[in-house]
Order: C-alpha cells, then structure tokens, then sequence
C-alpha cells in the first residue's frame, strides 16, 4: 500500500493560517494526550479531539453532539470519522480524500515558558515532557519512545486525536477545514440532541485502541523525517473525490440512489470542503470591520469566510450551502469592499426585491432592473464626478441581463473603466438542465464569461447534485481554479416526514392538512405547497373552514397581490400562505415552522429547496408531505414519464417517487445522496428513523429476488402488453409475493425493476408497454445491503 498523507504543521500560538511545514507521511498518525498517564490503554480524546471529531461528523454526516461520555457514543463517533480519514480502501493512486489541514502543535518553547508560570511540581513534570519529547526516535519501531510511557504521535490507521495543550506536536489528516473555522463553528452552531435510534450498524468496537502502537514516530522534527517532502500547496481542489462510499454497507445501495454510480455521473463527494486564499492583513482587517459596521454580524457562518476570501481574491467561486446558511453575504460584502459595480443575476423578481430591500436597510446601495418597469435607468448605474459608481450592487433577472441593450452597453463601458467587479448567478442549478428549476435564459449567461473574460463569478445554489454542478461550472466557464465550497446540506432541525393521504381526493387531502395545522401547528407560521395555482385557493379555502386565515400564492397572481401576500407574510400579518414553488427561492422568514406538501415535489432537490423555508431561525421545524398513493395520478405520471419526460426529469421523478415510498432509508440520507453525498446516515429524527416496522425492512432478500423473477415472467408473460397502472393492478394477482405488498411498494417495485433494466418501457403512441429486460439478478450481484431496502 503505498498511501501516503499530506500534513501540514501549525504552531498552534500562530493561529492557523499559515503552517510551519509541509509533510508527507506514510502513515497516518495518532496523537496521544500527553497528559494522560495511563498511555494509550485509555485514550480519550481531550476537549480540542472532541471539537475535531464533532466538526468532522458534523462536516461529514450533519451530526452534532454525538461525543458524550458515553463508550457507546463515543465509539460510534469514532467509527464514523475512522471512516472518514482510513485510506487503506481507497484505490492507491489516489489523495486522501479531505483536506490535510488541521495540524496542532505546542512547541517545546512553549512548554518551557509555561513551566515558568506553573508550581514547581507541574513544571517539572512539564519539563520532563519536554525532555521526553526531544528524545530521539526509538530504535525499534514496535516500542515507543524511549522512557515515554506516555502517548507519542504514533503512526496507526486509525484516528486523529489531537489536544492542543498537551500534545508536543501532531499531525492531524483529514480534518476538512481550518480550525480557526473549527472553533468558530463549534461557538456558533447549536447543538441538537444525538440521535435516539442511533446508528443502523452497532457500534464496533475499537480493536486498535488500548494497544501499543506499532511504531511510534515523533513527529516534532518534521525536517529529520525522511518521510518529508516539501509539497506544493495543496488545497481541497487538488483532492480526490471519494469513489462510493468507503463503507462496505453504503456502497452496495441499490434503489434510484445508485444512478449517482453510472458513468455520466460524477463520483460522489465528500461533506463539506472549501479552502480560503492568503489575504494581507490590512484587508482581512477590513472584511471584518465590514461584517461588523455594515453587516450588523458578529462573525460569519461556516464556510462563508472562506467564499468571501475567495472574492476578495478575485477568484472564481462555486458556493453549494444549504438553505439559509447565508450565502448571500458571501457576494455582497465583497461588493461592499471591492471599487466597482457586483452584478447578480436572480431568477425571481420576489427574490430581487427582498434582497434590494435588505441591503437598503444596512445602507449599501443596490439597485435592480427587473419586471415590465423598472424604477431605474441603466445610465444610473455610471460612476459620478467624483469616479466613483453609485451602486454597489446590481440586480438583474437572466431575461434582462441577455436581452437589455441599454444595460448590456452601461456594463460595457463600466468594464472599461475597470469598474465592473464581479458576476454572481444566484440559484445557480437554474443554468443546468439537469437542476431541477431550470431555465432557458440562464444558459445565455455562458456568454458572460465570453464578453467579460477578465470579471470573475461566483455561482450560488443550495441545491447542486454532481451532475447539476459539473453542467453549471460547464456552461458558466469557470476558471480551473475557482474557489469550490460546500458545505454540507443537512439541517438538523428539519423534521422530514411522509404521511399517507387518507384518500386520494385533492379535497380530502386540503382537509386533511388543515387539521394538522389546526392541531399541530396552530398560531404557527407556514406554508401549504399546492402543485397547481388552483389548488392554492381550495388549499386556503379549506384552512379558512377550521378557522385558520391562509393567503392563496402563485404565478398567475397580479404582481401586486404577489407583492401584498408576500408583505403580508414578511410582516407577520398572517401566519399560513397557500403556494406553488412560485413562493419559494429566497423566502426568509426566520420563523416558518412547518412546511406541507399537498402535492408531489417535482424532484428531490425540489422538495429540498421548498422545504428549506421552514426553520431558518435554526429552530425545529416539521416538513410534512402528505402524499395521495391511492392517487390514479402516480401511475399515470410514471406511465407518462417514459415518452415525455427527458431523461433529467425522469430521473427525478422515479427519485421523489421513491422518496416518498422508501418507509426504510432516512429522508436526509436520501436528500443527501441526491446531492452526491454517498453516505450512511441516520439522523434520528424523521419518519423513517423513528419507525419501529417497515414493510420494506420486513422484506427479506429472497423475496427480493422472488419478486424480481415474477415480474419479469409476469412482464414476459403478457406478451410486453403491460402499461404501468396494469400492472400495477395485475400485480397481487400475478405472484404470491406481491400481494403482500402495499400499493407504495409495488410501484417502488415497478420503478426498481425499470431503473436496473429488468424490465423495460416502450413508448408507443403515447401508451408505454413493458417488456422483460435483463435477466433477473441474484440478489448477491446486486451487492444487496441488508441495512438498506432493495426498492
Ligand atoms: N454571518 C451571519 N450572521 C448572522 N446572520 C447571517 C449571517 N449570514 C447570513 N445571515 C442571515 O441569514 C439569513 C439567510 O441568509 P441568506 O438569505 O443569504 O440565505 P441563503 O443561503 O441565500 O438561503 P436560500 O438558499 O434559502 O435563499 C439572512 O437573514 C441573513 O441576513
């Protein structure tokens, strides 16, 4: 195995922004808590490991406050960021995944200046330490340090156990930001509660700890390592993404979530990555005062430093973060601070308006051209007498910026003038067909970087699946070396739940959501998603029947009464709005505590993006989808799917379905692969996590393949006369083992079967048939995971 580790060494005392060395090591290592007499037998990881470990869990599976003193707990935290940083089963040629940033170090200096200030008997115990530390290597590599006795950085595959005021020097690997960030986001973010059902796996236990290590290496002389190797800066960019999931159960996923693994798919990635360039000091001053004096904030929100460091840069920049993580800041405080003019491009006039009218409220002068009349003209866009532009910030829809000649010549002489600072495409998946809002005008924004090579951009989207992101960076042509930040997309206090609708009556299913706002969320604010403008009234109509005051939203509205129900809502004057996903990008009202779904979302990244309206006050919010199975739609749109829909919208369709009907799989774990994040998760607190029976789960493997077999032959059988909903109503029928089953899961049987080709659809004037595909698998060739449902 020739895996080696990129490290690099902080003086913990000079912060962490530039590290004192550079290193490759072959092995990973483990620091040990000096301080803790009983060696490695009871290693625990000292407060600064736990922040490490909580900030990689959190990074990599949105946990938060899992390390308690709990054995049980802490072995599953352990286990979790074992998987994480082991390399041993990544393919060889490749980096380790994440970035090898976070590097602790109390010099020997140090020490001896502490020693000074400690009681005699603690100083001499500290400068025996030091002692210790500076001896040489041990000969043997199986014992440790000579008359340690103690814990050394020692080379082991496990873990990164790092304590910033007793370890001598430690290499950490692994840890995906800086840890300046670290400490930030451990102030700033709440911790939720662990999870009560836990991990699916049970915990393993820790066969390496309480052993000595193999061969202990101190690491505190990194330029008499041979294993050194000045390395060129290496920045998460650089890295590998992660090939599927490194653990054995997590790769063998089967259901719509595997397509991520087809060719045109990019692999999938890890949680959380973003590295922020050098700035001089005086500038760094300078964004700080900004965030402070104009932005009335404290401190920014993970990730964001490193997108605004970016801008500042001059960089390209790529931020995916989730809903209400703030990525809006990340463009206009650089705005605030750069000479020039910054241009967003906004597909929603509501969404313009709103962030025109916060920025007024801080005093940054911002202007928009969207809708028939704008206020402005672009000549007001054009620096004063004084040289300097009036505006700092220019919002635009897509239609305008391509089709205003007027504006397009104003941004052309501004360009010339070197006054033109920045593009920003908010909402960025619109540009991919593969996104699931797309639209036509955002592809005419490739032409940006055609006119303007020199202005850099920054793409924004809470909602970027591999494909989307690659297709977005594509067309928008960013520069090989734009700044990639993403954070990850787990909001622990969204509550997803599924709930069956009573009957499959639009009707029924508006009086059923009404109750459950009566009962469960009344005086609450939310908002009822509807999948038609008609719905939303009948939605409010059927509120106002139990006594709760609900504004109907949608497209087809005047802009007037767009804008009076959005004022209304913004204000607080009523609590429930009735919407399409017309009320959607960009709606920040802190305090929305549930959100339901009457309709079906168009796509999981849809659900995701409407969904994510609720809680942004980082309260526990409830994201309720009242689903119609018994609805003649679904079939229908399954039926329709094979002619109509291309393969983007297909694909997202069989998703939601799946989504929707997958009693098993928690509904993060399932957003979270949709995003490209192949990873086993369970955060505990929606449906799925909290249900006790699944008749999926109940399913077992044989009966998986049994149903496989029947549908083939029955498909078979029928001479590929199969339409969708036939076969869904022949399905009890035709096999013993489908009867068992509820309509949910046979049309996730149907979908399952499509999606690995055991059957096929044909579309023939507008009916689709269905025909064998190939033949029906063993289960084992389908790397069935017993953790996970089959469909
Ligand atoms: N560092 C910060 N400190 C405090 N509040 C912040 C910070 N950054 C952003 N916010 C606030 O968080 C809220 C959400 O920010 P923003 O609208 O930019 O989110 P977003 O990521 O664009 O969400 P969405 O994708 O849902 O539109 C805003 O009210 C914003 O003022």
């Amino acid at each position: 195995m020739n895996d080696s580790f990129d490290a690099e060494v902080f003086d913990i005392d000079d912060g962490f922004d530039t590290p004192i060395k550079r290193m490759k090591l072959e092995e990973e290592v483990d620091c040990y808590d000096l301080d803790d007499d009983s060696d490695q037998e009871s290693l625990e990881p000292a407060p600064a490991a736990t922040s490490v470990l909580e900030r990689a869990l959190s990074e990599l599976y949105g946990i938060k406050n899992l390390i308690g003193p709990q054995e049980s707990r802490r072995m599953r935290a352990i286990e979790a960021l074992e998987d994480f940083i082991r390399p041993a089963s990544l393919p060889t040629h490749q980096a380790p995944v994440t970035q090898p940033s976070a590097v602790l170090a109390k010099t020997q200096t140090q020490r001896r200046t502490a020693a000074k200030d400690m009681s005699p008997a603690l100083a001499e115990e500290q400068l025996s330490d030091v002692e210790m530390l500076s001896a040489p290597p041990s000969p043997d590599p199986t014992r440790g340090t000579p008359g340690s006795g103690r814990g050394k950085a020692v080379s082991r595959s496990v873990g990164a156990f790092l304590s910033p005021c007793s370890v001598s020097h430690a290499v950490s690997i692994a840890l995906p930001d800086a840890l300046e960030d670290l400490i930030r986001a451990q102030a700033s973010l709440p911790l939720g509660p662990a999870s009560s059902s836990g991990f699916t796996n049970p915990p393993r236990p820790l066969p390496t700890y309480g052993h000595r290590a193999p061969s202990p290496e101190p690491i505190e002389d990194a330029s008499t390592q041979e294993d050194v190797d000045p390395i060129e800066e290496i920045t998460l960019d650089d890295m590998a993404p992660v090939q599927g999931n490194r653990r054995d159960h997590g790769a063998a996923r089967v259901g719509p979530w595997t397509a991520t693994k087809d060719a045109s798919h990019t692999p999938a990635r890890p949680f959380g990555r973003a590295t922020a360039p050098m700035l001089d000091d005086s500038v760094v001053e300078r964004i700080h005062t900004t965030l402070r004096s104009r932005f009335a904030m404290a401190a920014f929100r993970p990730y964001q430093k490193e997108a605004v460091w970016a801008a500042v840069a001059g960089k390209d920049v790529f931020v995916i973060l989730p809903t209400g993580s703030g990525k809006s800041l990340t463009y206009q405080l650089p705005a605030v601070i750069a000479p020039g003019l910054t241009v967003v491009v906004s597909p929603l006039i509501s969404l313009i308006i709103d962030q025109v009218a916060h920025l007024a409220a801080w005093g940054i002068p911002a202007v928009h051209f969207s809708g028939p009349r704008p206020t402005h003209h672009p000549t007001d866009l054009l620096p004063g007498a004084d040289g300097a532009v009036p505006y700092k910030v220019c919002y635009v829809t897509p239609e305008k910026i391509v089709q205003s000649r007027r504006l397009i010549q104003i941004f052309e002489q501004l360009h010339k003038d070197g006054l033109l600072d920045r593009f920003v495409i908010d909402e960025a998946h619109c540009v991919s067909n593969w996104g699931h809002d797309f639209r036509q005008d955002y592809i005419e924004l490739a032409k940006l970087r055609q006119s303007y090579p020199d202005v850099p951009i920054t793409a924004l989207t809470a909602t970027a699946a591999p494909r989307t992101k690659q297709q977005v960076i594509d067309i928008l042509q960013l520069r090989p070396d734009f700044t990639d930040i993403e954070g990850p997309l787990y909001r622990d206090n969204l509550v997803f739940s599924v709930v069956p609708a009573e009957t499959s009556s639009a009707m029924a299913v508006h009086q059923q959501a009404a109750r459950m706002v009566q009962l469960r969320f009344r005086g609450m604010c939310g908002i009822i998603y509807c999948m038609s403008k008609n719905e939303t009234t009948k939605a409010a109509d059927s509120l106002a029947a139990v006594g709760i005051h609900a504004l109907p939203y949608h497209a087809g509205l005047e802009a007037a009464e767009r804008d009076r129900v959005q004022g209304e809502w913004s204000g607080g004057r009523i609590k429930v709005v009735c919407a399409t996903t017309a009320f959607g990008m960009g709606i920040d009202r802190p305090d929305v505590r549930f959100v339901i779904h009457v309709g079906m979302a168009l796509s999981v990244a849809g659900y995701y993006q409407a969904a994510g309206r609720a809680g942004r006050d980082g309260k526990t919010a409830e994201c309720i989808s009242l689903f119609r199975w018994k609805s003649k739609a679904i079939p229908e749109m399954v039926l329709n799917a094979a002619h109509s829909m291309d393969d983007g919208k297909r694909q997202h369709l069989y998703e939601t379905l799946w989504f929707m009907a997958d009693t098993v799989c928690c509904r993060n774990e399932m957003m979270l692969r949709h995003f490209g994040h192949d990873r086993h998760f369970q955060c505990g607190k929606c449906d799925n996590c909290k249900r006790e029976k699944s008749d999926l789960r109940s399913i077992p493997p044989d009966t998986h393949l049994g149903i496989q077999t029947s549908l083939y032959r029955a498909v078979r059988g029928n001479d590929g006369q199969w339409t969708v909903p036939q076969l869904l109503k022949a399905m009890p029928g035709l096999c013993n083992k489908l009867k068992a089953l509820s309509p949910p899961v046979r049309m996730l049987a149907i979908i399952y079967a499509l999606r690995h080709g055991f059957i096929s659809e044909v579309a023939a004037n507008a009916r689709v048939r269905l025909r064998p595909g190939r033949e029906p698998t063993a289960v084992s060739e389908l790397q069935y995971d017993r953790q996970v449902p089959l469909w």
